[in-house]
């Protein structure tokens, strides 16, 4: 391993220096174990402790194979599914690694009684396997976490319908927190050269989300001039959004629950913020029952806001707690557009101002893989930044994830792999300097 950090940080390793590098034989990597599926059980979800079910554990190089690249994994980083895993909900996912390890002879090696996590790298192409022509040993690489098969034409239009489907890293095992990890070649993308190992592999996974979400005529086809509502907008999805909103001529209403997150949005250059916790929203009145007024206090806050107007697209996340008052909350024809369900999963909304006022709702799910490609070309242009707050080493991984499930975090949080420290990796100095601010801005916030 010290021969290929070596010959990575050189910067000057010749793509047959690094094709003629022996590979180790094991690696370190994050797991969660098949034996420890139930240890949560009967705890409630904030009390399941990702420090206790993730493990730094040495694990043998899986076998390569065709379209396949192995890659020396300078950094990674936390993403909710990374929480998902190593609280064992909504299930274990050693349930997708044994469904995935029935396709076929190759797939079999994933279905293993540990699961390597991480669905973010930035990292070096080591080895390729047979019928990949676009990579090369030596390659700076970042990967998109989407594994299609594309064996049926239900995939064929848009690569997030192929029928096996599957998030790398969740549904896959050979993920990014590890030193080595295993793609399919079509998940590189180029790394941006103006950023180092840990920034470059931080947008990955919510870039490409909240770009298909947002962005994408698959999900909400943003315009100028929209007005969209971003839950948790110094999050990690929702700081992507909010660039994104803000970068394509829209008036992002950030919804955030410290006065240090609503700072950060201002930062970005929104001017329309809600704090929820200082404005202390209540959408339940108890378990069962949602209380209207509230959605209307809400939307009042909105109209103050915004001179009287409503939201075009609401970029939903939380799920059960909001998603009443995100469909209460939309203009006629608007869009609600969600990708997943925090804080539960059994929504409850009024649909008589669904249907009424012509709203839509609409599911949203990672990338495909052109809109994943879309999404780090405008991270390599400037055009949108890294919103990395904090960096942790491979070993502080379940420190890492432990702080994503308890919403400590800003932006996004970086795990180093094998960068020695942070920093390293950056080719284009002068472009660098340029965003130099805009890169920083999460920092030690
Ligand atoms: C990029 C990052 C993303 C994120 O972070 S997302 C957040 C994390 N992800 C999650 O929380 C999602 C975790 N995954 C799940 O919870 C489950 O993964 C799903 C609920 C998504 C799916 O459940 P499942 O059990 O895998 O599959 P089924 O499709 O529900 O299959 C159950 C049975 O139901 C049958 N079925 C499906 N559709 C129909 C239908 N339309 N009519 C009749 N039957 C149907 C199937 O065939 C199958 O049957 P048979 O059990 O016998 O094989
Ligand atoms: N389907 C897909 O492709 C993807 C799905 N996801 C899912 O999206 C969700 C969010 O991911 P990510 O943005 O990375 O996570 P983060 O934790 O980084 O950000 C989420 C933000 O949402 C806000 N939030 C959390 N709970 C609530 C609540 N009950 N009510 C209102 N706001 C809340 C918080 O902000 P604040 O406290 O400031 O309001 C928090 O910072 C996760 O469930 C994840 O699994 C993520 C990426 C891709």
């Amino acid at each position: 391993m010290k021969d290929i950090l070596d010959a990575i940080q050189s910067q000057n390793a010749s793509s047959e220096d690094f094709a003629a590098l022996p590979l180790p034989e094991s690696y370190r990597a994050i797991t969660v174990h098949k034996d420890e599926t139930e240890m949560f059980a009967g705890l409630a979800t904030r009390d399941k402790d990702p420090r206790k079910s993730l493990h730094l554990d040495d694990v043998p190089l899986p076998e390569l194979g065709p379209g396949e690249a192995l890659v020396a994994v300078m950094a990674s980083s936390v993403n909710y599914n990374s929480v998902w895993t190593s609280i064992f909900e909504p299930l274990s996912t050693f349930g997708f690694l044994e469904r995935y390890g029935k396709v076929s002879e190759l797939t079999k090696r994933h279905d293993l009684p540990y699961h390597i996590i991480g669905s973010d790298l930035a990292g070096v192409v080591l080895r390729t396997g047979p019928g990949v022509n676009a990579w090369r040993p030596g390659d700076e690489v970042v990967a998109h976490c989407l594994s299609v098969e594309l064996e049926s034409s239900d995939g064929h239009n848009d690569t997030m319908l192929d029928p096996e489907q599957r998030i790398w890293g969740f549904e896959t095992n050979f993920g990014g927190l590890a030193e080595i990890a295993l793609v399919k070649s079509n998940q590189l993308m180029p790394k941006p050269d103006h950023l180092s190992w840990e920034e470059a592999a931080s947008p990955g996974l919510v870039n490409s989300t909240a770009y298909r979400q947002l962005v994408s005529a698959n999900g909400a086809n943003m315009k100028q001039g929209d007005n969209v509502l971003i839950w948790g907008a110094s999050g990690g999805l929702g700081s992507y959004a909010t660039q994104f909103a803000l970068a394509g001529g829209a008036t992002p209403i950030c919804v955030v629950s410290s006065p240090e997150k609503a700072e950060i949005c201002r930062a970005m250059g929104a001017e329309l913020i809600i704090d929820r916790a200082a404005e202390d929203y209540r959408f339940w009145k108890d378990e069962n029952t949602q209380d209207p007024k509230e959605w209307k206090r809400f939307g009042k806050r909105i109209r103050e806001l915004t001179g009287g107007e409503d939201i075009d697209i609401v970029f939903e996340h939380p799920g059960k707690e909001t998603f009443g008052a995100s469909v209460f909350v939309t203009r006629k024809g608007g869009t609600i557009t969600t990708c997943a369900s925090t804080s539960g999963y059994m929504h409850q909304y009024d649909n008589r101002y669904l249907w009424m006022s012509l709203k839509r709702i609409i599911g949203s799910h990672f990338a495909n893989y052109r809109e994943a490609w879309e999404a780090n070309r405008l991270i390599a242009k400037g055009k949108i930044h890294p919103t990395l707050s904090k960096t942790y080493s491979l070993e502080e991984t379940g420190q890492a994830t432990y702080d994503v499930h308890r919403n400590l975090h800003q932006g996004k949080v970086g795990v180093l792999c094998l960068a020695p420290e942070e920093g390293l990796g950056v080719r284009d100095h002068e472009m660098r300097a340029q965003h130099l601010d805009a890169i920083n801005r999460f920092r030690n916030v």
